[in-house]
């Protein structure tokens, strides 16, 4: 019972090879029915099975079991595919015009039809087609880096929209189907059928039942029992037509109509049927209008007549490339509807622009800034391919991953880039070293970053009208936070810039949003700050650490934040980083505020007088503090310039890396294998005023060198270390720190000694004893566990 029927299965309909704007006797496309579950359990003979690579078939299985309400995303994704593959094969063709075959195979279209008795849909595209080894690789054995990413949002509860930005889109069919055959034919090999009812595997078949289809992709969709309302043609036209009008391939929907047919000229009939081919051919491109205006004229014969079901194909979309009309003549929505069709995102775009370049090289272009940033945006960022921009070449796509194009940090960017002036049949390789790409790659720049720096200012403007309490020509609340959602999805991407891209690196910076100790809990400019600052201030303050609070307590900032300066508080790991690249900005110095020479700009000749004279009064203690600590890496002890309430504070070189610098480093070179890390230099800052300083200072004075006793030492040691900790580092020898505490804990709790007392035989005696407590450990297990977790 699992023989193949070949007559039982619908061959591919006539009217495909008929071409497009023909008519054929509606009878033809009903056949026989067939049941699905028939068709589902067939067997081919001498077909090959396969498993799904595991994580395919799970998401296999949810897409077949969702509830997911919003079931056309499946059309607009095999749309999508459809015409990638139509743009493969006419790139392939302009170096090979013999790729492209002849004749029908050579019509670069996708068709759409139904058979409404079977519940079967038929999508086909004339692209590259699939050979027997892409079936298996693409449809199921190799599992994409974002079918796992899918599957993980899926589980979150994550929208099955989002299945195209995923590369996974192929597979929403099932959505809809219960069964289906993917039959293709790639010039490099026969057709074969792929065949696959969700249930973990998939079959593979030389095709010995379809007609051929010269080249391109035929996708039979059984219909699932649910999903019947996808079996009328009301419905396709609309869902193409929604999602695909800016697909750049014709899309043709067969339709059935109703015609009158004279009665008496049966016979003739036949003749007039060839003629019409014979016109159509002649006008082809101009399709559908000219079958209306011949039915017309027919009826308006005063003949009888009788009803006949004709079929047709209706062209659904006008694939004149929406990038050569006039920005003027294109409504908003049309500019998303395209965004959605070469973003493969479904919600709108942030913003955009639609440009023409003109001069020596010549192009048009729409640039697109997405309102979400893809899941995987920064992961493996300098390793990935950028397709978020497709060039094309006088209309034809090229390439949807050229970094000639768009820099890496603004790849981000969706839209297309069509240029006349770039050679049309030249090997991609030969383009991508064309001069002319670099000056569409720098006007692209500017164009993207005039967009941002748009949205930048509307929404400073907004800010500085609210806080007047000004209302008139502010603009829309949607313009004013559009920058702000802008920062979220891609701030990371213009701190990236600013160590990619010298050239536009002041442009950035103006972009750059940042916490500040006096920002609150909003974001401010530089500008903003600068505009703060305080009379005679001449640098702009920084810290970075792992979080805001830490920020804002660390002793860094203690005089800084005490005499109204403002600091910048940085927490992203990428901060320090951009600053290592700004190094100024309006001609303000960035002066990190854990490096070592921190200099107050606000200090009068009577505080220099002091300073030098409190340097002189601990000149001792300090040179003795250095010799006694015996760290390598710690190069000097100092009179602290930024110190208010806290004894000590451990500093950086000047060109060493900080503690929070030490501490990404440090996490970085043991999550890369192999990876080391040096730590740099660092200097002790001691405030004078502080009462354990100061006392450390008598104790010296009191002493001559060699007679300092234990004390004293320790205590100037385990300063040194709090101070670390307390700067952000961490101590380097945690067992000699944690020595000495416990020696203080020893003075403050009177004891005499901390030496313990151990019973080295103690298990030794008591056999007896061990065993049975050994018995009841099997019941007991967790609780001594939970004692010693209380303990510590
Ligand atoms: N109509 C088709 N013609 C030729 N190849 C196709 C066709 N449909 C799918 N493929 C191949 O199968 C692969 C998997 O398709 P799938 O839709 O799952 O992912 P994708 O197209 O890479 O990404 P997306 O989901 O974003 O469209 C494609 O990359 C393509 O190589």
């Amino acid at each position: 019972d699992t023989t193949i029927d070949a007559t039982a299965t619908p061959k591919v309909d006539n009217g495909v090879a008929s071409g497009h704007a023909t008519t054929t006797d509606a009878t033809s496309i009903h056949r026989e029915k067939e049941s699905i579950s028939n068709t589902a359990n067939r067997i081919r003979a001498g077909a090959e099975e396969f498993a799904f690579q595991a994580e395919v078939s799970r998401l296999m299985d949810i897409i077949i079991n969702s509830l997911y309400s919003n079931k056309d995303i499946f059309l607009r994704e095999l749309i999508s595919n459809a015409s990638d593959a139509l743009d493969k094969i006419r790139f392939l063709s302009l170096t090979d015009k013999a790729q492209l075959g002849e004749g029908e195979t050579a019509n670069l279209e996708i068709k759409i039809w139904l058979d409404d008795v079977n519940k079967t849909l038929y999508i086909r595209d004339r692209g590259i087609g699939m050979t027997k080894d892409d079936l298996i690789k693409n449809l199921g054995t190799i599992a994409k880096s974002g079918t796992s990413a899918f599957l993980e949002q899926m589980q979150k509860g994550g929208d099955m929209n989002l299945i195209g930005q995923f590369g996974v889109g192929f597979y929403s069919v099932y959505l809809v189907a219960d069964y289906v055959e993917v039959i293709s034919k790639h010039n490099d090999d026969t057709q074969y059928i792929w065949a696959s009812t969700a249930d973990g595997s998939f079959s593979i078949s030389e095709d010995k039942e379809n007609e051929q289809l010269g080249r391109g992709t035929l996708i039979k969709i059984h219909l699932k029992e649910e999903a019947q309302e996808y079996a009328t043609e009301a419905k396709l036209k609309e869902l193409v037509q929604r999602y695909s009008e800016f697909i750049n391939f014709p899309i043709y929907l067969q339709t059935e109509k109703e015609v009158e047919v004279p009665v008496e000229e049966e016979a003739e009939e036949a003749k007039e049927d060839k003629e019409e081919e014979a016109e159509e051919a002649e006008e082809e491109d101009e399709g559908a209008e000219d079958d209306e205006q011949e039915t017309k004229e027919e009826e308006e014969k005063p003949k009888a007549t009788r009803k006949e079901k004709r079929v047709e194909w209706d062209l659904l979309n006008d694939n004149k490339a929406i990038w050569l009309r006039k920005p003027s003549e294109v409504t908003d929505e049309e500019y998303q509807k395209f965004y959605k069709a070469v973003s493969k995102d479904y919600s709108d775009a942030l913003s955009y622009t639609h440009f023409r370049a003109e001069g020596d090289v010549e192009f048009r272009s729409i640039l697109y800034i997405p309102s979400i940033s893809p899941y995987d945006f920064y992961d493996k960022y300098y390793e990935k391919a950028q397709n978020g921009l497709k060039l094309y070449v006088r209309r034809v796509f090229i390439s949807d991953d050229m970094k000639e194009l768009i820099p890496r940090y603004l790849s981000f960017v969706k839209g297309i880039v069509d240029s006349d002036t770039l050679p049309l049949n030249v090997s991609r390789e030969m383009l991508q070293q064309e001069a002319a790409l670099k000056t569409i790659k720098k006007k692209v720049v500017r164009k993207v970053l005039d967009i941002i720096k748009k949205m930048s200012e509307t929404e400073v403007k907004c800010k500085a009208m609210e806080e007047k309490g000004e209302t008139e020509g502010k603009p829309t609340e949607k313009d004013c936070g559009q920058y702000g959602k802008f920062w979220e999805q891609f701030g990371r991407s213009i701190k990236l810039g600013i160590i990619e891209d010298s050239t536009n690196r002041n442009r950035l910076a103006k972009l750059l949003r940042v916490y500040t100790s006096k920002s609150g809990d909003k974001l401010t400019t530089l500008d903003e700050y600068i505009s703060r600052m305080k009379e005679g201030q001449k640098s702009i303050y920084y810290l970075a650490g792992a979080s805001k609070e830490e920020v804002a307590n660390s002793p860094h900032l203690e005089r800084l934040l005490r005499k109204g300066y403002e600091v910048i508080y940085f927490t992203d790991v990428l901060d320090e980083y951009v600053m290592g690249h700004l190094l100024d900005y309006d001609d303000k110095k960035f002066v990190n505020a854990s490096k070592d020479d921190l200099k107050l700009s606000d200090k009068d000749e009577v505080e220099k007088k002091k300073d030098k004279e409190l340097k002189e009064q601990f000149k001792d203690l300090t040179k003795w503090w250095k010799k006694v600590i015996d760290d390598s890496r710690l190069q000097a002890v100092k009179i602290s310039n930024r110190l208010a309430t806290t004894p000590c504070v451990v500093v950086s070189g000047k060109y060493g890396q900080s503690a929070n610098m030490e501490r990404i480093m440090r996490a970085q070179a043991f999550s890369r294998s192999g990876g080391s890390f040096t730590p740099g230099q660092r200097v002790l800052e001691i405030n004078p005023r502080h009462p354990l300083v100061v006392a450390l200072k008598d104790k010296l004075a009191a002493a001559t060198e060699d007679t300092v006793d234990e004390n004293t030492i320790a205590s100037a040691r385990l300063l040194y270390e709090t101070a670390l900790l307390e700067s952000g580092f961490v101590p380097d020898d945690a067992k000699s720190f944690s020595q000495r505490v416990y020696s203080v804990l020893k003075g403050n709790m009177g004891i005499k000694s901390l030496e313990v007392q151990l019973d080295d035989d103690e298990a030794a005696e008591e056999p007896a004893a061990a065993e049975a407590t050994a018995e009841e450990t099997v019941t007991s297990t967790p609780e001594p566990d939970a004692e010693a977790k209380d303990e510590l």
